[in-house]
């Protein structure tokens, strides 16, 4: 730990969201509300004469007050709504002594907490880190010198009045303030993702971008910060908006036709347009569907098994690849038994590594046994790292495990089953050097030696390049799908989608579309009414 002193001149250990991400308000205002429930008759429906008669436009177009808000904010849509009134306060920074702790509070009282523990005790101008003695409001007794920020709602993380307290990170101090907090009325304790829950509540994040916020706090690789600050960034929601923007549109299109299909003053090929929209949508989900588990993996870590023959090096694998002894190494043919699991960062991306028994038959029923989890894990891995003993290649459990494994599984390229193999040739320092390659017929294949060291950084950037296409590569890629829960709306999207292509009238046709639609809003949170409205208007020809 570096050594505490004026916490504020160079912050040792930042608050694991700095100040930006914990309390700025996002620039861009996120408030956009949700879509009608689906078998409602929708607002379109309403709405559609709108689009046809613009002479009535201010007759027929309903007045705010007048609008089904209910359903449609994005606090109806499933989001638990902070308890009115209450102002919360919590420990926002990791627990345990630290250079720096930072503490927050959310809610109407927040700058009358302010005041009550801050001398002076007026409010500090909003968003501008102010020096302030802070002091028990019950007993005058000081607690500490800190850092304060006023966040006035509603420009703030959760979009409530904020303020935070970068006290010293002392126990003491910071039990110090929390109690002081404690006895300023009209605050409570914060539960556990209160001021995230609020920050939702109050549309300041939509759905996915919570997620990403909490990934984002759980990443522990590169790959997966890259990937968790993407979705909080928004990129996931403003996908999805895209592809539900699309589908409202189709509606538009299809409602359009049911009330004024026999209208002179309908466009042409309004339906057209209507499939082919869908089409797109279509090839754009499925292209995403079929990378499905990609951002999940990276979430919870791909999973690679290290396999081989007896003594082809495959614990010393796993621990030159994990920098640490996980497995025992001896010269012992059958020494690794059990399958043994340990989490690794392999260039950046999030692997469970297992360690494996020897591919090998005629043994006891205790290293059998072994071998049947070693190919049992061999089914489920995403990821095979075959090694053989690179001086050792024509010995028949070499050839065995070549022609069992190696081949079926197509080193180098992605078998049926979407595993990946790498081939390693281990123990490349037992091969006469500068010679020629000792297998010129065997599958792509890299060389190593675990016993010097050679051959590792290919190793490295080939594991880096297999991850990259298990896992999807956050630095290029769109967006992906990083939970089972996006999965499954962009499936049920899908689905509605064939139903809207095989329905036998325009009103099922159109429900279709509803329900695909509810499909994507539901992965963000949310959905739009005012969106339909600004389609209608941008889109349609009003009164050819
Ligand atoms: N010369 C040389 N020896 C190595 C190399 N890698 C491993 N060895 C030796 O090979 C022997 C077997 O290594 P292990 O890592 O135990 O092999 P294993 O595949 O896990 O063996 P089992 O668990 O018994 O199947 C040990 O004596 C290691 O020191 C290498 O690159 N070069
Ligand atoms: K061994
Ligand atoms: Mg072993």
């Amino acid at each position: 730990m570096l050594p505490v002193e004026h916490p504020f001149a160079a912050p040792q250990r930042a608050s694991p969201l700095p100040l930006s991400l914990a309390s700025a308000s996002r620039s861009e205002d996120l408030q956009w509300v949700g879509e009608p429930t689906s078998g409602s008759t929708s607002a379109l429906r309403d709405l559609n004469p709108v689009i046809f008669r613009p002479q009535t436009l201010q007759s027929v177009h309903p007045p705010a007050a007048e609008l089904p808000l209910g359903p449609y904010t994005r606090q109806g849509s499933g989001a638990p709504a902070p308890s009115s009134g209450a102002t919360v306060f919590a420990l926002s920074s990791g627990q345990g002594r630290c250079g720096i702790a930072v503490i927050r509070t959310s809610g109407p009282a927040s700058g009358q907490a302010l005041r009550s523990l801050t001398a002076p005790r007026d409010l500090p101008p909003a968003r501008k880190a102010c020096l302030r003695l802070l002091s028990d409001p019950r007993s005058g007794e000081p607690l500490d010198r800190a850092l304060v920020l006023w966040f006035p709602g509603p420009q703030s993380f959760t979009g409530e009045d904020c303020a935070e307290f970068h006290v010293h990170g002392g126990p003491a101090v910071v039990s110090g303030v929390l109690q002081a907090l404690g006895s300023v009325p009209g605050l409570r304790p914060a539960e556990a993702g209160e001021f995230t829950r609020r920050a939702f509540a109050h549309g300041k994040l939509s759905l996915t971008e919570v997620e990403g916020l909490a990934d984002l706090i759980h990443a522990e690789t590169e790959a997966q910060r890259r990937q968790a600050l993407r979705q909080l960034d928004g990129e996931l929601n403003h996908l999805c908006r895209g592809w539900a923007e699309t589908l409202t549109k189709a509606l538009a299109h299809v409602e359009a036709y049911i009330d004024f299909g026999e209208d002179d003053n309908l466009e042409e090929g309004v339906l057209d347009q209507a499939d082919s929209e869908v089409r797109e949508l279509e090839v754009a989900l499925g292209a995403h569907l079929r990378d499905a588990r990609r951002g999940q993996r990276l979430r919870s870590g791909a999973h690679a098994v290290v396999v081989g023959p007896p003594n082809a090096g495959k614990s010393s694998l796993v621990n030159l690849l994990s920098r640490k002894p996980v497995s025992i190494v001896s010269p012992e043919p059958g020494t690794t038994r059990d399958v043994l699991e340990t989490p690794v960062d392999l260039a950046g991306f999030p692997v469970l590594l297992s360690d494996t028994a020897g591919l090998r038959e005629g043994v006891g029923p205790v290293e059998q046994e072994g071998v049947r989890r070693a190919q049992k894990r061999l089914e489920q891995a995403d990821l095979i790292l075959a090694v053989l003993d690179a001086s050792d290649l024509a010995s028949p459990s070499s050839c065995n495990f070549l022609d069992t494994v190696v081949i079926p599984a197509g080193a180098g390229s992605p078998n049926g089953s979407n595993q990946r193999l790498l081939l390693v040739l281990n123990k490349s320092d037992l091969l006469p050097a500068g010679g020629p390659d000792p297998s010129p017929d065997l599958p792509p294949h890299l060389l190593l030696s675990c016993l010097t060291g050679d051959g590792l950084d290919g190793l490295l950037e080939a594991l880096r390049k297999e991850l990259a296409a298990l896992c999807g590569d956050p630095s290029t890629d769109p967006p992906l799908l990083t939970r089972a829960r996006h999965q499954h709306h962009l499936q049920g999207c899908l689905d509605a989608l064939g139903h809207y292509k095989q329905a036998k009238d325009l009103a099922l046709a159109a429900e279709a579309l509803r329900v695909a639609r509810g499909h994507l809003t539901r992965i963000t949170g949310g959905g739009g009414a005012e969106e339909i409205l600004d389609i209608i208007f941008r889109d349609f020809c009003v009164g050819k």
